[in-house]
């Protein structure tokens, strides 16, 4: 099932349900210590002699920690706590873990260099949800001190977040934790699965407090790969191959047939009965050298002022025989593109999939993209290309609020790319890997959006087409090496990379995502 993903403040929320119906903070934080107990064993192989070293800092956070002292010590661990702002400071539910550490024998070391002395593992109680911005001291002090002890090999697990992690956005303050494992606590936080954040969690594990119900309306979703496997399209028995979906792509302007090449590849790859590529006459022939398996064709000069109109009216009818175009990779920049790209927005009555170009030509006629419209608009833009779109600073994790205003699907890529559809749905990829950030990977995508939109226009799978990109790109990784990948290996990667996320196919239970509308 989609993992759900949560803002702070709802978490925070679902903690003051529980309470209302009297379960108390304490269980909730002996709860909380449980799961952090086990996740420091499950590293560790062991908890019998393990060396354990907790900083807390004096909010709840902390406070798990304490109480996580306590019940290491119950199982036979040695752990060794240090609450950085001093003992002293501890208030409220802390001070009552404090005394309860206290009265069980324990000891608190008053630096945390002198507390890491000899760790096996460390644990990261400094700072949860209840901090903001970039940690000040002490904290940041005890955060360098723990990097240290990481750089020598001791393992780190983070309460909650880790210390400097913004759990809502995503971002990462300048002197922050860098976890091994991150145990999450109530409910998975929505800025710990995105960019850069989650390059700090190490592995992302969920603590159950009993506090999320059903109806709790998550942010975000995660799938993984039987999720994305079960939304991509399975061609039916007997289906011919017009039934199974036709895909223009118009790419290429000359001198730019790369990108029209892998955009082709990626729509081949993907699966879908019939390509055709629409290009510069120089691009179209190296598209069918390179993609026998397509169709080609060329458009009329774009660049030349007097010829667009008829190369915009030329493109329009060739779309009446495609149940999906994908526009933009390599189209080239100016009135021509700009013209061509508007008339596609405004008068294409099929879906259609706007990459690169096409993103930075809509930049030009923002108009066209706040227009009503009745067909499905998927945007690819990467975040130079979002950055032209919108105003102000991007932040990937606003891409819900950009769907809605242009009543488009917004496919925010980098690590961790963000789909956010018009009708309020967010997915946040977990898949990927570095080996992606190179030249033409893109339009790779771009050309398997189009395939997997042209059997059924359901936008959950432009999600699950990401998390499809995403396993190709470590497939690719993972065959060659990380620093060592070309955008053609992706496109070659894809379709075992859709052969292992099926793993043993067994029923397929149809789109497991609920609309927001049946979400009751
Ligand atoms: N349902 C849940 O999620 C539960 C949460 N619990 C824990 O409670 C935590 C939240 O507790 P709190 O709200 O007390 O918050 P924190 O434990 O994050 O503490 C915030 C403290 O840090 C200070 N602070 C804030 N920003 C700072 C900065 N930039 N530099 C230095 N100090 C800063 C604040 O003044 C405050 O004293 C969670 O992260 C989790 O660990 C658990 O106890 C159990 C239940
Ligand atoms: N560090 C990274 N980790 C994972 N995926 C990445 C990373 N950097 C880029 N990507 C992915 O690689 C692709 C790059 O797309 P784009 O920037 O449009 O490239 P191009 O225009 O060259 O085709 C996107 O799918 C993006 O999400
Ligand atoms: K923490």
């Amino acid at each position: 099932m989609p993992t759900p993903l949560f803002t702070p403040a709802q978490v925070r929320e679902m903690d003051a349900r529980a309470f209302d119906r009297g379960t108390s903070a304490d269980a909730l934080m002996e709860r909380a210590a449980g799961h952090l107990e086990r996740a420091v064993r499950d590293l560790a192989g062991y908890g019998y002699g393990l060396r354990v070293t907790i900083l807390c800092g004096k909010g709840n956070n902390g406070g798990d920690g304490l109480a996580l002292a306590r019940r290491l010590t119950d199982v036979g661990a040695r752990a060794t706590v240090c609450v950085v702002t001093g003992e002293e400071t501890l208030e409220g539910l802390p001070a009552v873990q404090r005394d309860r550490w206290l009265a069980r024998g324990g000891t608190l070391v008053s630096s945390p260099q002198e507390a890491l002395v000899g760790a096996d593992v460390t644990v990261d109680c400094l700072l949860g949800t209840g901090a903001a911005g970039e940690p000040r001291d002490p904290y940041r002090t005890a955060i360098a001190a723990l990097a240290a002890e990481r750089a020598q090999g001791t393992p780190v697990v983070a309460c909650d977040v880790p210390s400097g992690v913004d759990a809502e956005t995503g971002t990462v303050a300048e002197r922050a934790v860098t976890a091994d494992v991150t145990v999450t606590l109530g409910a998975e936080k929505v800025g710990l699965r995105m960019w850069p954040a989650r390059g700090r969690c190490g592995d992302l594990v969920t603590g159950d407090l009993g506090i999320l119900e059903r109806r709790d309306e998550p942010v975000a979703w995660s799938l993984d790969d039987r999720d994305a496997d079960h939304l991509l399209p399975f061609p039916p028995p007997g289906a011919h191959k017009r039934q199974r979906g036709r895909v223009l792509i118009v790419a290429g302007a000359q001198g730019m047939s790369g990108a029209a090449v892998l955009a082709t590849r990626g729509a081949v790859e993907a699966g879908v009965g019939l390509v055709t590529c629409l290009a510069a006459p120089g691009s179209r022939d190296a598209v069918a050298g390179a993609v026998p398996e397509a169709l080609t064709a060329t458009f009329g000069d774009l660049d030349d002022r007097d010829d667009h109109d008829a190369a915009v009216a030329d493109v329009l009818a060739r779309a009446q025989d495609a149940d999906v175009v994908v526009a933009g990779p390599g189209l080239g920049r100016g009135g021509g593109p700009t013209a061509l790209v508007r008339a596609l927005v405004e008068r294409l009555e099929r879906p259609l999939v706007l990459d690169a170009d096409a993103v930075n030509a809509l930049a030009e006629v923002p108009e066209a993209l706040t227009a009503p419209r009745a067909n499905a608009l998927v945007l690819t833009p990467h975040e130079g290309e979002l950055a032209r779109l919108v105003d102000g600073p991007v932040q990937r994790n606003r891409a819900s609020e950009y769907a809605a205003d242009w009543g488009a699907t917004v496919v925010a890529k980098g690590p961790g790319t963000v789909t956010a559809s018009p009708d309020g749905r967010t997915w946040v990829c977990a898949s990927g890997s570095v080996a992606l950030a190179t030249g033409g990977t893109g339009d790779v995508l771009s050309g398997m959006i189009g395939a997997v939109l042209a059997g059924d226009v359901d936008l959950a799978r432009v999600a699950a087409t990401v998390h499809w990109h995403g396993r190709a790109g470590e497939a690719a990784a993972a065959l060659r090496h990380p620093a060592a990948v070309r955008a053609g290996a992706v496109a070659d990667a894809v379709p075992t990379a859709r052969a292992r996320m099926a793993g043993d196919p067994g029923p397929r239970p149809g789109a497991p995502i609920p609309r927001p509308e049946d979400r009751r």
